[in-house]
């Protein structure tokens, strides 16, 4: 079974990437799994080294969308892209507008070791 911490890696880190190109979401989201059974609405990758995103755990604690207290931002902004279902996509053909950001990011971290687990938003 895939781990929380691992889900969150292969749906939101992409420390190589760059999105430069159009397609960058179009292709992302179906390597990274996101697309079969619906296609995910909303996603954002982050292509920043996993340590630093992980140090976003040590930050104090903010409140998440969900009310929870386990939320983090980071420190500084960072390189992101989001992806996001265009009108006219229809199932099984999952279509993304890529959208590349420079911008303070919000997780939500849990376990031991304290990983980040879900991405909240970015700001
Ligand atoms: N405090 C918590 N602590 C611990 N766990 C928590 C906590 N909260 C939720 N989870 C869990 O996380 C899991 C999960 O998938 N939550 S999710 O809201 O659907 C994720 C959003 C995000 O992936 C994406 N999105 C959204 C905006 C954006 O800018 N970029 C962007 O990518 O859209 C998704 C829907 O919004 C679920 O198991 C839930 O229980």
């Amino acid at each position: 079974k895939e781990s929380r911490a691992m889900k969150f890696q292969r749906q939101h880190m992409d420390p190589d990437g760059h999105s430069g190109n159009p397609n960058y979401c179009n292709q992302m989201m179906r390597r990274r799994k996101m697309t079969e059974g619906r296609c995910k609405p909303v996603n954002t990758f982050v292509h920043e080294r996993l340590v630093d995103v992980q140090a976003i755990c040590l930050q104090g604690n903010i409140t998440c969308k969900n009310g929870q207290p386990n939320c983090h931002k980071s420190s500084s902004s960072m390189k992101i892209t989001d992806c996001r279902l265009t009108n006219g996509s229809k199932y099984p053909n999952c279509a993304y507008r890529t959208s590349q950001k420079e911008r303070q990011i919000i997780v939500a971290c849990e376990g031991n070791p304290y990983v980040p687990v879900h991405f909240d938003a970015s700001v």
